[in-house]
């Protein structure tokens, strides 16, 4: 199997708790995101001392509350799938803090991490503040929901959007990299993807490619796989008949999100 393509692992951590998956610089190539999906029964609880990590706490489905020890968010969380294709509720926290998630009712969290020294302010980021946008035109159509973008300077490291593609799109397309460290014109920002499908049977294709081809997967991902995108282009196809979600974890030197297209493909943005 692809070193880059996750399936969900499903750990028991205690009763009512399970780690979905599990992204870490240990088990992984990423130097700078690691990722956890977690599950959470009514009433469970998961707690994290963070060191020198910031979070990024995603109430992907259901209702949870967050708290850092000193502030407290009750009964956030907007959605019971993600295909209500609203935005959702997510928590900022700094490095060096510890915070607990308490599940309000059955829950689905992201948990979304970077090294980080730099404390910033705990921060709820509501559902109404993430920025919506509607990016493409035909069958490369796509909605973006903005919960960190590097216009918001709430995190030092972290950005991170949610994607949904409809049933014969694309998105990430024309193909784009951001693997080199070179601004103005490109920054290096790893990035991981969260996907679902609805229906659940479905599945996406994601290619991820390098120009000297060193590095060309392309995946069949299904409903609760992630993707690692440690470098390279990292376009995704939606078969017909079925809706794409994706949740994209960014993160490197510079907290600028500057992609460079696939010269071969770009004039697709002009045609
Ligand atoms: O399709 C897009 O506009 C980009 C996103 O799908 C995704 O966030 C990405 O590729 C980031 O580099």
């Amino acid at each position: 199997m692809s070193k880059l393509l996750r399936k969900p692992e499903n750990t028991e951590l205690k009763d009512g708790l399970k780690l979905v998956h599990d992204v870490t610089s240990e088990n992984s190539s990423l130097e700078y995101v690691n990722f956890k999906m977690i599950d959470l029964a009514p009433g469970a609880t998961y707690s994290e001392v963070l060191g020198k990590l910031e979070c990024c706490i995603v109430a992907v489905t259901g209702k949870i509350n967050v708290t850092d020890q000193e502030v407290v968010f009750d009964n956030i969380g907007t959605r019971e799938s993600v295909f209500e294709k609203v935005p959702t509720d997510s928590v900022y926290v700094s490095n060096d803090r510890t915070f607990e998630v308490k599940a309000v009712s059955q829950a689905r969290v992201a948990l979304c991490y970077s090294p980080s020294e730099k404390q910033l302010p705990t921060k709820l980021i509501s559902a109404s503040d993430n920025g919506v946008e509607h990016r493409g035109t035909g069958n490369n159509k796509r909605m973006v929901h903005n919960i960190l973008p590097d216009s918001d300077p709430s995190a030092n490291s972290l950005l991170v959007v949610e994607v949904f593609t409809e049933s014969g799109n694309w998105s990430s397309y024309p193909p784009h990299k951001h693997d080199q460290d070179n601004l103005p014109e490109e920054s290096f920002l790893e990035e991981t993807y969260y996907h679902e499908m609805n229906p659940s049977q479905g599945f996406v294709f994601q290619r991820v490619y390098t120009d000297d081809r060193s590095l060309d997967e392309t995946m069949t991902v299904e409903n609760g796989n992630m993707v690692i995108v440690p470098v390279g282009y990292h376009p995704v196809g939606v078969p017909e008949g079925y809706t794409s979600y994706y949740l994209n974890v960014m993160a490197g030197p510079t907290r600028v999100w500057k992609f460079h297209n696939d010269p071969d493909h770009e004039w697709i943005l002009k045609g």
